[in-house]
């Protein structure tokens, strides 16, 4: 902090300030005199860069010095009271960069919600939900409106013009705070509560008389009589009447109800409720833990007192979620701020039902589907310490958090704790380990199948580790039984894709009035299409992999750029009409089933069905709500469900999953293989899981069937060991893009000869990725290997920082984009 006694206050100050872009280095600016009072760090300045751009930068430091290299300009302007980003963020941004090789300006686009960081590209729109007196405006605020209101949407820089002044962003900013504005984003998909459809009678109809009037009315439509009857019996049972209910309970259809409404007979509203509204699957608050979580949750508090990072390795179904809720509560005594990490947006729907019941308004949810308005409250909200617990996605590690206790960090192996674009390409488990170094707090790592370097880590002390190896309740882990698909192909017992094991299966568990789940890894109706004549495949434009066949849209779709075409009957290439197809899709398993078993209900869950807003938990609401009885789906389903109904489990086709050509893919294979088992027979009846292979002495599915994690481990690490992978070694992929291949090779050649000089044979490449070509740019990687144990990373990734600068400097690589990618996974 500054000193502003006696003369400071003439005397003339500098900020460096961190801009939200991919630029190397903090700007330094000059500050006006009057703006001296105001100086402090973690603070928002106005400030021009580039030729006319105005932005938001955060004051990462004051001091009295003029920099050396260029003359400094004016910063505009100062936007806020007290600091929006702490100096502890600011550390946390820092050591971001350096180990992630990105600039801190691009951990400052990725931390702040765009409502905080305006720009002058910044798009704004009038929140037209919004009632306000138009006569408490100042004259500037009311041009603004004006011109929303004629033109819809604004960019700052038009608001500049509109006001014929620079100085806008404070004006914006109060117009933000007050929700009259908002910031345009591209992100379609909001979160939106869940509704449902409740009917209730017209008060009239409250008084006996005129009720018995209605019925003689309604006299000659024996339907309509139905439904009131249902109703009043409903009314009666229940309290509150849902429309679903009522049509269930009545027999009469949908529109016969409508027709009441019309009459205004019924009223239907719409009440936002939570997905659990029933309380079905959730226990009381005053839940008591089993002795093997009594236990657990003490090794905890223990390991805590002198590991500040503890793995709790419980399988599927533990009750891994209660130990944490009592964990929660502990440091909401002691006044501390809570940060509980998933790995998908998607769970978070589920998890806030389920952790309101015990924390209520205390706890708040945080991910980038939110509307920008509502992030920025949050971060307000966490700054201020108004909120206790947050729940959230990976970017919940930006959140300004000032007293920060404790971090969960939930099913931590999972892949997409891992940003892959843009940068920073963090994993946000590894992150929450560093912000609990820098907050002194306490990180809890939770999985039924850590990732190999947690529990390396934990082995090796680093980490504290408690173990639950039964499921609560003493209920049985699944039986898993491994289905030979050669032999049922040779004796001819195949349906489809399905096995006779498997049907047989699933027509039990649906007379019994459970339900199943099925899982296949690959989307779309058949991923190759073959030409059976000349042996071509189609190709998608933009991309070096083969186009899938979705039956829905008759189209071949890519699934890397989304582009689309017609379906082929004939071959491009030949003319032939002979096409095979090869392969195996969800959408082709959903209509072999509907062909094979006319009479069960299905569903799909994957990218194609839940894209619009909302899908994926209607979805699994009809499925709770036993309106599907088989879900069919892809890793979606995979994750975090508790449903106590689910009594088998299908995986169609486990080979698809192992023989994936990457390092892990038998760590990947057994966790993905175990979470879908994990999701059958949780709560009373053991499960079942059949999985079909052409390999059942595959090492991975028995580990699986035998539920042998630690011999998984075992192996795994032999050869991590022998092939030079993590844990051992450190992994940095140098990425390098361009549209023209033949100059690729040539400079990404290079590009790795220089590399090789300098550290030998630690650098692998160029080769060409597993899909060599995406969206019309061809890729070639580099790999760099380090043995940290022995080597300096600092150094080297130095030495990678200078070598890309070099390499992009150079008048022959102007149109390369070169990406690094630090514990590339
Ligand atoms: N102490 C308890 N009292 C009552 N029910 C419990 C208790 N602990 C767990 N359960 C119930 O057991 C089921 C499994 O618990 P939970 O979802 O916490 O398991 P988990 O270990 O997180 O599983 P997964 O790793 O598969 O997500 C849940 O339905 C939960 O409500
Ligand atoms: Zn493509």
């Amino acid at each position: 902090m500054i000193d502003f006694d006696g003369d400071d206050k003439r005397q003339t100050f500098f900020v460096e300030v961190i801009l939200p872009l991919a630029i190397p280095q903090t700007y330094t600016y000059r500050v006006p005199a009057d703006l001296n009072d105001g100086l402090k760090i973690g603070k928002r300045a106005v400030v021009q860069f580039g030729k006319s751009k105005l932005y938001t930068a955060i004051i990462y430091a004051i001091s009295k010095q003029a920099p050396l290299k260029y003359e400094a300009k004016y910063l505009l302007d100062i936007l806020d009271d007290e600091p929006i980003v702490t100096e502890t963020q600011l550390k946390f941004w820092q050591w971001i960069a350096d180990y992630y090789l990105c600039t801190i300006g691009e951990v400052m686009a990725a931390a702040l919600p765009t409502a905080l960081k305006l720009a002058s590209e910044t798009r704004i729109v009038l929140n037209i939900a919004y009632e306000f007196d138009k006569g408490q405006l100042t004259d500037k605020e009311f041009l603004i409106l004006d011109a929303l209101e004629i033109r819809n949407e604004l960019s700052i820089t038009e608001i500049t013009k509109i006001l014929n002044q620079k100085a806008v962003f404070p004006i914006l900013k109060g117009l933000l705070e007050k929700k009259i504005i908002y910031i345009l984003e591209d992100i379609a998909e909001k979160f939106v509560p869940k509704k449902v459809a409740t009917i209730r009678l017209n008060p009239f109809y409250d008084d006996k008389e005129n009720l018995k009037q209605l019925f003689e009315v309604l006299e000659k439509a024996p339907k309509q009589v139905d439904a009131l009857l249902s109703f009043l019996k409903l009314k009666k049972e229940k309290g509150e009447v849902k429309k679903n209910a009522l049509i269930e309970d009545s027999g009469v259809s949908a529109a016969v109800i409508k027709t009441l409404v019309d009459k205004e007979i019924f009223m239907q509203a719409n009440k936002v409720i939570s997905r659990f509204s029933s309380n079905e699957g959730i226990i009381a608050s005053d839940f008591i833990l089993d002795q093997p979580q009594e236990i657990a949750l003490s090794e905890i508090r223990a390991g805590f007192v002198d590991k500040p990072v503890m793995l709790l390795h419980g399988v599927t179904s533990s009750g891994k979620t209660q130990i944490y809720i009592r964990l929660i509560e502990e440091y909401l005594a002691l006044d501390k701020q809570v940060l509980y990490l998933l790995p998908e947006i998607a769970l978070t729907g589920q998890m806030i039902d389920r952790l309101k019941v015990y924390f209520g308004d205390k706890i708040i949810v945080y991910h980038s589907k939110f509307n920008d308005n509502e992030r920025a409250e949050v971060w307000q909200k966490v700054l201020k310490k108004e909120v206790n617990i947050v729940l959230g996605a990976r970017s919940a590690v930006f959140l300004p958090f000032v007293d920060l206790g404790f971090i969960i960090v939930d099913e931590e192996h999972e892949a997409s704790f891992k940003q892959f674009e843009p940068s920073p390409r963090y994993n946000a488990r590894d992150l929450a380990i560093v912000l609990g170094n820098l907050m002194q707090s306490k990180v809890l790592l939770g999985s039924a199948t850590p990732s190999l370097e947690t529990y390396f880590n934990a082995l090796a002390g680093k980490y504290g580790l408690v173990k639950l190896s039964g499921r609560f309740g003493g209920v049985k882990l699944p039986e898993i039984e491994v289905v030979n698909i050669t032999e049922e192909r040779s004796r001819k017992l195949i349906k489809e894709n399905f096995t006779s094991v498997l049907l047989e299966r699933l027509k039990q568990t649906l007379e019994n009035k459970e339900q199943a789940i099925l899982f296949q890894n690959r989307r779309g109706y058949v991923p190759v299409l073959i030409c059976q004549t000349c042996g071509n495949t189609p190709k998608c434009i933009n991309c070096d992999v083969s186009l899938t066949y979705h039956k829905a849209s008759n189209k071949l779709h890519c699934h890397y750029c989304g582009y689309k075409e017609d379906n082929i009957t004939e071959c491009p290439a030949c003319a032939s009409r002979h096409i095979s197809y090869k392969g195996l899709g969800t959408e082709k398993i959903e209509d072999d089933l509907r062909v094979i078993l006319p009479d069960v209900k299905v569903a799909r869950m994957d990218y194609d069905t839940t894209r619009n807003k909302n899908a994926h938990q209607i979805i699994l609401n009809d499925f709770e709500e036993k309106k599907i009885d088989v879900l069919v789906g892809t890793q979606m389903v995979a994750k975090g469900l508790d449903f106590d109904n689910i009594t088998l489990i299908g995986i169609i086709n486990a080979d698809s999953i192992i023989q994936f050509p990457d390092f892990r893919a038998y760590e990947r294979s057994f966790q993905l293989l175990s979470q879908v088992a994990g999701r059958a027979g949780r709560r009373t009846k053991q499960g079942k899981v059949i999985i079909q292979t052409y390999d059942i002495k595959h090492r991975v599915i028995q580990q699986v069937v035998n539920n042998d994690y630690e011999g998984m481990y075992r192996e795994e690490l032999i050869e991590r060991r022998q092939f030079k992978y993590p844990p051992f070694y450190k992994m940095i992929q140098i990425n390098i893009k361009h549209k023209d291949l033949g100059r690729l090779l040539t400079i990404s050649d290079d590009f790795a000869k220089n590399l090789k000089s300098h550290l030998g044979e630690m650098v692998l490449g160029p080769h060409s990725p597993l899909v060599g070509r995406v969206r019309n740019y061809y890729i070639q990687t580099i790999t760099v290997k380090i043995d940290h144990k022995h080597q300096s990373i600092t150094k080297i990734k130095n030495l990678l920082k200078q070598q890309v600068r070099d390499f992009l400097a150079h008048k022959n690589n102007k149109a390369a984009y070169v990406i690094m990618d630090v514990d590339p996974y």
